[in-house]
């Protein structure tokens, strides 16, 4: 290859892993597997290793994958937190045990540690106390993401036993267990929001969170595996493991000290197998030299430590064939492509169907009815197609095509400006949309109606018996034709309707959930009835009202004023209101405006269950109280949540400030 079409090369893989650094990283949204990123940067290595004249000095080899953002303080790195090398080949691994004997000899250990699919995070003790947590970043500084961190309940505010130095860092991985990301991912795909591809994506996206409160609603955990202090207290990394696991910080109890490479090989086949029945993801083992003066002998590359690497584990993959493709419908009018395959054993479990995301990824995979396609479980639930089988393809065999209309109720599908979704409008009229909706209305999270399902519903539906929300509330009308449908009897059509009826005292927020307004979800809905009060203030809201709201962006303001345009909705909630249903807020109406607080002083800290902080700080002051901005000897109240900082409580106790909870601060309110 000429010498020019070579350069072309290596600058055409270093824009590309750039942009999916960039990705990962930065958006928490890759689009290629970390294999297939990996054997890029493989290869870019190569070529710069043959041609070392034309390496780009910006190239991503040669730095750690993450970058800083602006919206958090960016702090320093004491020590460079670096990444590791990595591989996929068991050949690989020897190479890098007889590197290590060429260099120190054959007389050491090996740690061998499952390496966690998530973040890593650095954080800072001092007296015993967390002062800091701080992202990886670019490897040199990271973002101060503390207030986040400390809503982990796995990471110690406070060390227990003796033994630690004034002052270390500790560095682990933060990260999300599978179950806690399916019922999370599941909320969020139930409230229209952007789901999350796997628990990695969960949990890097959460870290970066502005609203902590948010963020102490989804459990993180964290596993510590490096411990830095200025004067060596340990002579191995295991004896320092053994000593946090005292402190108080969680390590893996899977960790295993080895003698040689066999040991090591043992080790990665155990996990290899065994791996899927863990409660969270690991995407390979890591393999770390023990002694910490071997570990200074072996030193370090530009990117990561030369004593230690990963081994990673390639992602499933199996063969089988595109049977045909179904369109799903779903509540909210998104219609996503579902692949049917022919059954296929993979990674434990038999898969037949594997998502294809949207248009976008038809048209990538060029998907042909009948194809050879390879299916991939990797970090992701849900198993996904990774390529074509070409070669297999029979001559003319049909492209698979994107239908224009719903597939449910044939009307011409839309898809809005930079979104790769499309969507069946006719939200009051097509089937699934319509059930979809009243199945939202009665779940748990919104209206919680006992004694009605999904398929309830769904029945119900096909009988003429409910079309919308409202007819909810006039079922108790038709007893007889209830009576009628199958495996129904008496008890389950009265509890029902029970449930029904007692739906109507429900509160106006979890109505405003209900009512399935895209992108109003939970936390949203919250939001709104707190600050709006009633529905027909939110009806008449106008888009610079709404959008001045905590928590209310463009799209959630553009969304609830086409919503409250179509007379079909305003009709709706009309007959619900009739109904007798919550259309206003109450029990905090009547915390708010009194002067029990007047004249007293206030400072809001910490996470608190019930009510954000805005809501407190609203509370405090429409009751005549005044918000401090620092802890003074002015300060007559701290109210403390969950995971404060522990530098504030102790300068309110040094000037014996009171601190009193939220409950306290209410019972004041109401006294
Ligand atoms: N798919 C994509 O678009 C894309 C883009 C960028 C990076 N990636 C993936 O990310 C990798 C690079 O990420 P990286 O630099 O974080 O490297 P890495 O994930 O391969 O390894 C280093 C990281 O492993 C983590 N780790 C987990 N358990 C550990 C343990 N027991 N001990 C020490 N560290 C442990 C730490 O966070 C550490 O920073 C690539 O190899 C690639 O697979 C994928
Ligand atoms: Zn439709």
């Amino acid at each position: 290859m000429p010498l020019f079409e070579i350069k072309e090369r290596m600058d055409a893989l270093v824009k590309e892993l750039n942009q999916h650094n960039y990705n990962y990283y930065v958006l928490a949204q890759p689009t290629i597997s970390d294999y297939d990123f990996d054997k890029k940067l493989e290869e870019l290595s190569e070529l710069e290793k043959q041609y070392p004249e034309l390496q780009d000095p910006d190239s991503p080899t040669q730095k750690v994958g993450g970058e800083i953002t602006k919206e958090f303080k960016t702090v320093k790195h004491k020590w460079p937190m670096l990444s590791l090398g990595n591989t996929y080949s068991e050949q690989d691994l020897r190479e890098f045990d007889e590197r290590i004997r060429k260099s120190i000899g054959s007389d050491f250990e090996y740690v061998c540690e499952l390496k966690f699919d998530g973040l890593s995070m650095s954080l800072t003790y001092e007296d015993g106390k967390l002062l800091r947590a701080v992202t990886r970043g670019d490897g040199t500084q990271g973002d101060d993401v503390t207030t986040n961190i400390r809503t982990i309940k796995r990471i110690p505010g406070k060390l227990k036993g003796e033994g630690y130095p004034d002052n270390f860092e500790i560095r682990g991985e933060v990260f999300m267990h599978r179950a806690a990301f399916e019922r999370l991912n599941s909320e969020r795909m139930k409230n229209d929001e952007v789901p999350y591809a796997n628990p990695r994506n969960f949990a890097a996206g959460t870290v970066k969170l502005q609203d902590s409160g948010e963020v102490a609603r989804r459990p993180l955990d964290c596993f510590l595996y490096f411990l830095y202090t200025d004067r060596r207290l340990y002579r191995t990394h295991w004896d320092s493991l053994n000593a946090v696991k005292e402190w108080g910080f969680h390590v893996c109890e899977h960790n295993k000290l080895c003698r040689n490479i066999d040991e090591v090989l043992q080790f990665i086949h155990y996990w290899s197998e065994n791996r899927f029945n863990l409660s969270y993801d690991i995407d390979g083992i890591v393999l770390k030299v023990n002694s910490y003066a071997q570990q200074d002998e072996l030193g370090f590359t530009a990117k990561s430590p030369r004593w230690a690497i990963a081994y990673k584990y390639k992602a499933e993959e199996a063969e089988t064939i595109l049977e045909s493709v179904s369109y799903q419908v779903g509540r909210t009018g998104a219609v996503t492509p579902v692949a049917n395959l022919k059954p296929v054993l993979l990674a434990g479990t038999r898969v037949k169907r594997a998502t294809l995301h949207n248009a976008n990824e038809i048209s990538r995979l060029d998907l042909h009815e009948g194809d050879a396609v390879f299916v991939e479980k990797g970090g992701e639930i849900i198993p996904k197609i990774t390529s074509v089988n070409t070669i297999k393809r029979q001559s003319g065999s049909k492209k698979i095509i994107y239908p224009d209309i719903c597939p449910e109720c044939g009307s011409n599908l839309i898809r809005r400006e930079g979104e790769a979704v499309h969507y069946c409008p006719n939200d009051e009229a097509c089937p699934p949309q319509i059930t979809g909706k009243i199945q939202h209305f009665i779940s748990r999270k919104a209206m919680n109606i006992e004694g009605m399902g999904s398929e309830t519903v769904e029945t119900l539906y096909r009988k003429g018996l409910i079309e919308h929300i409202s007819d909810l509330y006039l079922l108790h009308e038709k007893a007889d034709a209830l009576k009628e449908m199958d495996r129904f009897g008496e008890k389950s059509i009265s509890n029902m309707l029970e449930g029904i009826e007692r739906s109507k005292q429900m509160p106006f927020e979890k109505v405003l959930f209900g009512l399935g307004i895209r992108y109003i979800g939970e936390t949203v809905a919250r939001k709104i009835a707190a600050y709006f009060k009633n529905i027909d203030s939110l009806m008449s809201a106008t888009y610079d009202e709404l959008i001045s709201v905590d928590e209310i962006g463009e799209r959630i303001a553009e969304s609830i004023i086409a919503y409250f345009k179509d007379p079909r909705h305003l009709q709706q909630i009309e007959k619900l209101r009739t109904a007798g249903l919550q259309f206003e807020a109450e029990e905090k109406v009547v915390l708010l405006a009194g002067n029990n607080l007047e004249g007293k002083t206030f400072i809001i800290s910490g996470v608190f269950e019930n009510f954000s902080r805005d809501e407190l700080t609203a509370l405090i002051e429409s009751n005549g109280g005044k918000i401090l901005s620092s802890i003074s000897g002015k300060l007559n109240y701290l109210v403390a949540g969950d995971n404060m900082g522990p530098s504030k409580l102790e300068k309110a106790k040094k000037l014996n400030i009171p601190v009193i909870t939220d409950t306290e601060l209410l019972s004041m309110i109401s006294k």
